[in-house]
């Protein structure tokens, strides 16, 4: 059983009605070109700063983002993973949210960042997403034609766990959208992927927006796709693109028979992985 996975890397303005429009379009592409999985990058409707996640803010039920969305996946035909958009939530928090998206329209999933992005590295690269929003609590996962799909959103994929749990409630691929930036994403983003793959031996990838020199933060660009051995089998550059590879659940039950980790884990000597 195979599916044609698709990562839009687009290029977002600070015009969300121009992204929409924009994201829209590449969704329809995408899908003629035989996608049935279609991502989005992580903030794909706005800038990526504190300072624009309360302007850009909206509610899930009904917001802009969210009618376009389910009208995109409704339109193509297509499992839509809806990069993240900044939500304005219970309590009036605010979330860097994911939601997922059926070829009926309905939505069939919301992911809130769980891993908020606050890492300082003088001179070269600080964020603090905590200083405007809230974490999620979920491990998300939805199930699509070929089996269970986990999602998490850039940051959350330093944190090995979530994968895993999503491996093991059954998982066959992990998709992040994501924004690494130009400091961490030479250093870490393709290994990271590789790493959750290998740890987990299933499909990962990871779909950023485009480079863009003159924003306030510089997204690294370089959306991939990693295979359940480890091997990148589908990668852009820093341009605004979109990407294919084929998903095969065969492939991810062969790797796993063949190197059988997953049933050799030894809970017995790490039952709890927190002491
Ligand atoms: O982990 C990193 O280096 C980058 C994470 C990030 O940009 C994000 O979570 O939005």
């Amino acid at each position: 059983m195979t599916s044609r996975l698709a990562l839009i890397q687009l290029a977002v303005t600070a015009s969300k009605e121009a992204n929409l429009v924009n994201a829209r379009a590449k969704v329809i592409e995408a899908a003629e070109k035989g996608a049935g999985i279609v991502v989005l990058p992580e903030c794909f409707n706005s800038p990526y700063g504190t300072s624009f996640f309360p302007k850009y803010a909206e509610p899930l039920e009904n917001g802009p983002s969210s009618i376009a969305l389910s009208n995109m996946a409704r339109d193509a035909k297509v499992y839509l993973i809806g990069g993240s958009f900044p939500e304005i939530g219970p309590n009036s928090k605010f979330f860097n949210t994911c939601t997922i998206w059926g070829p009926n329209g309905d939505r069939l999933g919301v992911h809130r960042k769980v891993h908020l992005f606050d890492i300082d590295i003088p001179g070269k690269q600080t964020f603090k997403e905590s200083s405007v929003l809230s974490a999620g609590s979920e491990i998300t996962t939805f199930d699509s034609p070929i089996g269970k799909i986990g999602v998490g959103i850039c940051y959350d994929i330093r944190f090995p766990e979530m994968a895993m749990i999503a491996a093991r409630k059954g998982c066959i691929a992990m998709i992040y959208p994501g924004a690494f930036n130009m400091t961490t994403g030479p250093l870490h983003w393709e290994l990271l992927q590789r790493a959750r793959a290998i740890d987990n031996q299933m499909y990962v990838a990871a779909c950023s927006p485009a480079r863009d020199e003159t924003a306030g933060y510089v997204a690294w660009g370089h959306s991939s796709v990693v295979d359940p051995m480890g091997q990148v089998v589908a990668k852009l550059g820093e341009k605004e693109d979109i990407v294919y590879a084929d998903l095969d659940v065969a492939f991810v039950e062969t790797s796993r028979a063949n190197i059988p980790v997953s049933v050799q884990r030894r809970f017995d000597v790490y039952p709890d992985v927190s002491k």
